[in-house]
């Protein structure tokens, strides 16, 4: 039978040292951002790969991107007598928002300490959450003809062997987005720096077909020989002056 809200009105100060009569939520409590969290990078520039957790101050903000994954260490220690069980799960709202819990939806009996909630935003934007955020909730069950329970101690810290992993980055459509914009940037960069390359070329070879082509031209003007039947004519006329002027020159001498 799972705990109502007097039950857990009665028990909860036991089993969450830092329990407050108002988190109580229907027949769940309230858990909320711990100090410490981890967002997988997205890839994009400026989202270093290999991140670090981030540890938040009281109401310090984060937000875990689209398509991304986070790890969210709870403020609150909790204890599961042997007895019971508990179930775990994030308010609708922020499930709403795109976020999914990831990370299960039990607590054994005999669990103690701060839970580990892997989450995945499957929205098409970012969500925003901040330490003391209460964003998850828990509910308490009774467990019939209970055996003895073992003992299993939560996570202090969120374990390195757990972040690793999505260090490489996950591809989310806003991480390939953004590299195909990149991509893009550095193409229409390299056409460009091409094609201004091609048009220097291009003057350049004008520019020297030009020179070759009037030097050509030049030279051909100067060693060209004085074509034939120009020759004959230059040469019929000065035999013509020559004879008009012997021609004066004999009348002038017959006039004397
Ligand atoms: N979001 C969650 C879900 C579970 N737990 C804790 C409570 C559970 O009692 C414990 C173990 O959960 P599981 O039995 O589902 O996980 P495993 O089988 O992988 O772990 P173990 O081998 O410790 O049983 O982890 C947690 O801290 N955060």
């Amino acid at each position: 039978m799972f705990w109502g809200s007097k039950r857990l009105a009665r028990e909860l100060p036991k089993l969450i040292p830092s329990y407050d009569a108002i988190r109580l939520d229907g027949a769940a409590y309230r858990l909320s951002v711990g100090e410490e969290v981890y967002v997988s990078p997205t890839g994009q520039p400026g989202d270093l790969r290999n991140k670090a957790k981030t540890q938040l101050t009281p109401g310090m903000g984060f937000t875990v991107p689209p398509g991304q994954f986070g790890f969210i260490l709870t403020e609150e220690e909790i204890e599961v007598p042997a007895e019971a069980l508990a179930l775990i799960s994030i308010r609708a709202s922020y499930k709403f928002a795109g976020l999914v819990n990831v990370s299960g939806f039990h607590v054994d009996p005999g669990f103690k300490g701060k839970l580990l909630f892997s989450v995945f935003n499957a929205g098409p934007n970012a969500v925003h959450l901040s330490r003391n955020e209460e964003c998850f909730l828990i509910w308490y069950a009774d467990l019939t003809e209970a055996g003895p329970a073992q003992t299993k101690i939560g996570y202090a810290n969120i374990p390195s062997h757990l972040t690793g992993p999505l260090a490489a980055g996950i591809q989310s459509f806003a991480g390939l987005e953004s590299k195909i914009s990149e991509t893009e940037k550095k193409l229409t960069d390299r056409v460009t720096t091409l094609e201004r390359e091609q048009a220097v070329l291009k003057w350049g070879f004008g520019l020297a077909a030009g020179v070759l082509l009037t030097l050509g031209l030049k030279q051909c003007g100067i060693d060209r020989p004085p074509e034939p039947a120009n020759s004959a004519i230059v040469a019929n006329v000065s035999q013509s002056a020559t004879n008009t002027t012997g021609a004066g020159q004999n009348s002038l001498t017959n006039a004397n």
